[in-house]
Formats: structure tokens, sequence, C-alpha cells
């Protein structure tokens, strides 16, 4: 019998390895060091002609979920060259990588796999976070970042099982492109407890855990595990989490947030994003902070997380905390919220209106809908965080333009398809007097003669300099302060002078913006007393932090 040879691996482990490959743009001199001569083509070529080559290949991708799938293999061949294309068109491909396709991509993640990316922790093996983190071979001072996702609510779509790990990529990527996050130092991980959608538990293809969603005491010590296992093998680390239901998303936050350097983006970040572009539109309103009247139509884990933002900083500028308190109406599938509902939610109650209050108001089967809620308050902020597309209808922007010079209207809900209202609707019917601002990226509204830029406001928009801030930091926690901090700078870079102005920085300089953010939260975290590497210079410490996408000079080790 012939004796074979044990065959070596037909791809040079440098050209698979993203973070090392150049692919082309490797120089003969370090083809021959890294023993890849005669594996590339002979031209050699510089990282920016790949980044055109890259591009041009996108622009052929028919459509923006395919867009999506070539960037993700870009990401997964040579990180630099996906982040350099990212950054250099950000305001194009940030929807590809992130919201609204990123929604898509989720979706679909089972049947346009291609390769794993992250971590992957099942609540029927425990027993395995640690070895699964062990497998990335980093060490303790080597994570900066890890975002996971159990996937209950992603963004307004729901429950996506193992597919959520694309929005722990999405979130990382913006991170990167926007705030300069070392790529090389931050972990994206799917909490896979199930999932309850049907269509993917029948789908031969899903790549999850096949049962329904665990509840109760399992995921409680699934959950703490994750949290003593991160933090305890990368202390450094900043623990994100996203797109949690409601039940645990708060609840998580609450139970953790004084012992855990831990941050919830759909609470906190959306919070402190919206809340910067309130700020703004209470400058061209001129109503005080104090005096605004909120609906919150979807009282979930971003309509109260938005609603304590708003309440405090109705608080700072001089309300007493039960006026402000009073001064917020949530309405959910109840109608309006009122203290006599049984099944409220613990962070819903403090908003709860009393029914004597109510008790001449319209009702529809029981319930004080969201038109009768606006004829009843007059509110100056109307927010949408509901996922009902279309909830704000002509009659309701029509009802709140009635009650108030200014109305600030933000349906914020994601994606594209669960949003309350468009802008270009929600400005017509206002007759151009709402101040608008949405989740979603969305083009300019002509009407009656004149301009109006929508902010984009989205937590993206914040959480990059705010994770960059507590890194540079080393920030024990994240506190209210860096987060008040945080909110402050976003709102400080917009000029609301000029009539149609945004309410909120544009994307195009998210990365200037991000950096500026990231200084406030360093500042804060000092002040505050949690930061453990101090600095002198929080300007400086944050742009050298700034990871660039280039190659770095010399050869690829
Ligand atoms: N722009 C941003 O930065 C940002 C950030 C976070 C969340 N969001 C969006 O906000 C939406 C909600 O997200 P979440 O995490 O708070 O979800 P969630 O499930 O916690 O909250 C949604 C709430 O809306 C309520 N709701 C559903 N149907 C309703 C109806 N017909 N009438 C009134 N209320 C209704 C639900 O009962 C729930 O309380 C999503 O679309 C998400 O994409 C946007
Ligand atoms: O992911 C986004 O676009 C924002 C937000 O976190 C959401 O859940 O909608
Ligand atoms: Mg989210």
């Amino acid at each position: 019998m012939t004796q074979h040879t044990v065959r070596t691996p037909a791809t040079p482990s440098v050209l698979e390895d993203p973070f090392l490959d150049r692919d082309v743009a490797f120089t003969q001199a370090e083809r021959e060091a890294l023993g890849l001569t005669g594996r590339l083509p002979t031209g050699v070529l510089t990282l920016e002609q790949q980044a055109q080559r890259a591009y041009q290949q996108l622009q052929a991708q028919g459509g923006d979920l395919a867009k999506n799938v070539y960037l993700e293999q870009l990401h997964d061949r040579d990180e630099t060259l996906y982040y350099k294309v990212l950054t250099e068109h950000l305001v194009e491909l940030l929807p590809i990588v992130y919201d609204p396709t990123v929604g898509q991509a989720i979706e679909k993640y089972s049947h346009e796999y291609r390769r794993p990316r992250g971590v992957f922790l099942s609540i029927d093996r425990p027993e395995d976070i640690e070895k699964s983190f062990a497998t990335l071979k980093l060490g303790p001072e080597d994570v900066d970042l890890i975002v996971c996702t159990d996937a209950e609510e992603i963004l307004g779509i729901g429950d996506w099982g193992v597919g959520g790990i694309q929005i722990s990529v999405g979130k990382l990527a913006v991170y990167t492109a926007a705030a300069g996050i070392d790529p090389r130092r931050v972990v994206p991980v799917s909490l896979d407890v199930g999932t309850d959608r049907e269509s993917l538990l029948k789908d031969p293809l899903y790549l999850g855990n096949r049962h329904s969603r665990v509840h109760g005491a399992d995921y409680d010590a699934f959950i703490e595990k994750y949290l003593r296992t991160a933090s305890s093998m990368f202390p450094d680390a900043l623990l994100h989490f996203e797109d949690f239901g409601p039940s645990n998303a708060r609840r998580i936050l609450e139970k953790y947030r004084d012992s855990y350097r831990i941050f919830n983006d759909d609470v906190q970040g959306t919070g402190a994003i919206t809340l910067a572009a309130a700020l703004s539109a209470v400058k061209v309103s001129g109503v005080p902070m104090r005096d605004q009247k909120l609906v919150v139509f979807g009282a979930g884990t971003a309509g109260v997380g938005i609603a304590d933002q708003l309440r405090d900083a109705m608080i700072r500028d001089g309300a007493s905390a039960e006026q402000a308190t009073a001064q917020v109406w949530l309405i959910d599938k109840q109608g309006l919220l009122t203290r006599d509902m049984a099944d409220l939610r613990d962070y819903q109650q403090p908003y709860a209106r009393d029914p004597k209050e109510v008790a001449g108001w319209g009702t529809d089967g029981g319930a004080i809908s969201l038109l009768e809620t606006v004829r009843q308050v007059r509110p100056t902020i109307l927010l949408g965080t509901s996922t009902v597309h279309g909830a704000f209808t002509r009659e309701v922007v029509e009802t709140m333009a009635a009650g108030t010079e200014r109305p600030i209207i933000f349906p914020i809900s994601n994606p594209t398809s669960r949003i309350e209202a468009m802008p270009a609707d929600v400005i017509a019917w206002s007759k151009g007097k709402a101040l608008v601002a949405v989740g979603i990226p969305v083009p300019p509204v002509d009407f009656g003669g004149m301009t109006y830029h929508i902010g984009q406001a989205n937590n993206a928009l914040l959480y990059p300099g705010l994770g960059l801030g507590t890194i540079v930091s080393g920030a024990s926690r994240v506190t209210a302060g860096m987060l008040v901090a945080a909110t402050q700078a976003v709102a400080d870079q917009v000029d609301v002078s000029a009539p149609g102005a945004s309410l909120l920085p544009p994307v195009e300089n998210l990365r200037a913006s991000s950096a500026i953010t990231a200084a406030a939260v360093v500042g804060a975290a000092v002040s505050e007393g949690v930061a453990t590497n101090k600095t002198a210079d929080p300007d400086q410490a944050v742009r050298q932090a700034m990871w660039e996408p280039v190659y770095a000079d010399g050869m690829a080790s």
C-alpha cells in the first residue's frame, strides 16, 4: 500500500487570519518571509487600491442584504480592509452593516451563513462558557469590549434566536468605525437561550438551540454565570447588553449595574441619544425642559429608558421630581397606563396615572388611545418606541400640532418596517412645525420651500463615544454622570440656529463626534471617581487610543 504523507494546509495560515491578512498588499519581501512565495498573483496593490476594488465589487452586489453578506465576507478575510472600506463610505454603508439591513441579516442568518464570527454560548451547556472564551486565546488584559444579546427583542422585529449574533457583530462594527475601538480587542457573543419563533424551530437549517426560550431560574443563572465568567477572564472589558426582552433588559441592568461594568444600550444608550435630540429641539421650541410634557407610545425597554432620562433632565432644569414624573404619560398595548391596571411592569409603575385624573377621558373598548391622550394632554414631545408601523397617523400629528407651537415628534422604532411615521409625513402634516428625529437614516425633507435635515436618533450616535470613553478611562462602572456627559457632548455639537437644521450631529462626522463624546465621558469618569486611568488630557488620550484601518509598517507578524 502506498504511504501518503500528511497534507499541509492548502492556504498559508497568514492568508486565513483576518488580522494578519493583507492579501495582494503583501510586498515581495513579506511574501518571501511569510512563506507565500508563488501563492499570490505577482501584482502588489496598496490598501487604498484594495479598498477601491472591494468597493467596486460591493456595488455589483444585488441588493442590501447581498451587500451585507459581501461585507461580512470581507470582514472575515481582512479586518483592516473591511474597516477601510466601511470608514471611507460610512454614510452609505452604516445602513448596510447596521440598521436597517442588519435586521434582514438576522432574519436570514441560518440561510446566509458563511462562517462563524463570535462566541456562541448555549444555555444547555453553561459549563462551557469559560472553555468557549478560552478558545479565543486572549489574556486578561486583551479585551476591551464584549457585546452580547439573547435576541429576544431584536430591534423591533422580535425573537430571532441565534441569528441575533449579527446585532452583536453590527454594534461592534459601529464601535470600531465610529470610535476607533480596536477590533482585535472585542468579542461578539450570542447567548442562545432558545427561541419561541416557530418558523425557526421548524427550519431544518436553523443553527440555534432547537427549543423554546428558557426563562426563570435557569435563565438567571446563565446570565449570572456569563457575567461572572466574562468579567473574571477579561476584567477590563465593558459588557454591552443588546436587544434583550422587556422582562429582562432592565432587570439585568438594575441587578448588576453596581457590581459589573455593564451597559444596556437599549435602555441607556437610547435614553441618552434621544435626550440629546430633545435638548436640541427644546432650544428651537423655546419651551424649557422643565415644562415639557412627554407622551411615550410603547412603554417598553427603550420607551421607559428614554422617559427616565427626560424626567431626570426636567429635574436638572428645575422641576421637582414629583412634577417631572407627572409630566410623563405612558401608553402601551392596554392604552394609557393607569395605576389600577393589574399588569403593569415595575418600571412603568412610577408613571402610571391616577384613574381619577382620566375619568372623563374618551375610551375605545375601555382603553384610552394615543389620539385621546394627545388631545387631552397637549404634549410637547411625542415619542414612538412601540414597533407599530404607522401608529402616528395624520390625525395624531395634526392634534399634536394644534396643541403646541413646535411639537417634538420622535418616531424611533426600528427598522423601517416598524417606524411609527415617516419624517416627510410628520413634517407635511404639521405644516413644517414638527421637530423630528428617527432611528433610521433618512434623506432631508423638502416642504414649503424649506429643507429639513432629519437627525438620526439612534444609539449608534452615542454608544461608540461612551464606550471609548469608558475604555480609555478604565472606568469601573458606567455611571449616570458619564451618560449625562455623553448626552451633553452630543447635544453641544449641534447648531440649531438655521431653520430646518438637524437635531443631532451628522453621521458624516461620526468619528470626530464620537471622539468629543469620549473625551467628555473620560472627564466625567475621572470626576465621578470611577476612572482607573486618570489622564490630565482626555482629548489626547482618546485620540491616541483610536484604532485606524492601516496596514502597520513592516512585516505582518
Ligand atoms: N432609535 C434607537 O436608538 C432605538 C433604540 C432602542 C430601541 N429602538 C426601537 O424601539 C422599539 C422598541 O424596542 P424595545 O427594546 O423598547 O422593545 P420592547 O418590546 O421592550 O418595547 C416595545 C413596547 O411597545 C409596546 N407595544 C407593542 N404594540 C403596541 C401597541 N399596539 N400600542 C402600544 N404599545 C405597544 C410593547 O408592549 C412594549 O412594551 C423597537 O422598534 C426598537 O428598534 C430604537
Ligand atoms: O440597533 C439599532 O438600530 C438601535 C437600537 O439598539 C434598536 O434596538 O433598535
Ligand atoms: Mg437595540
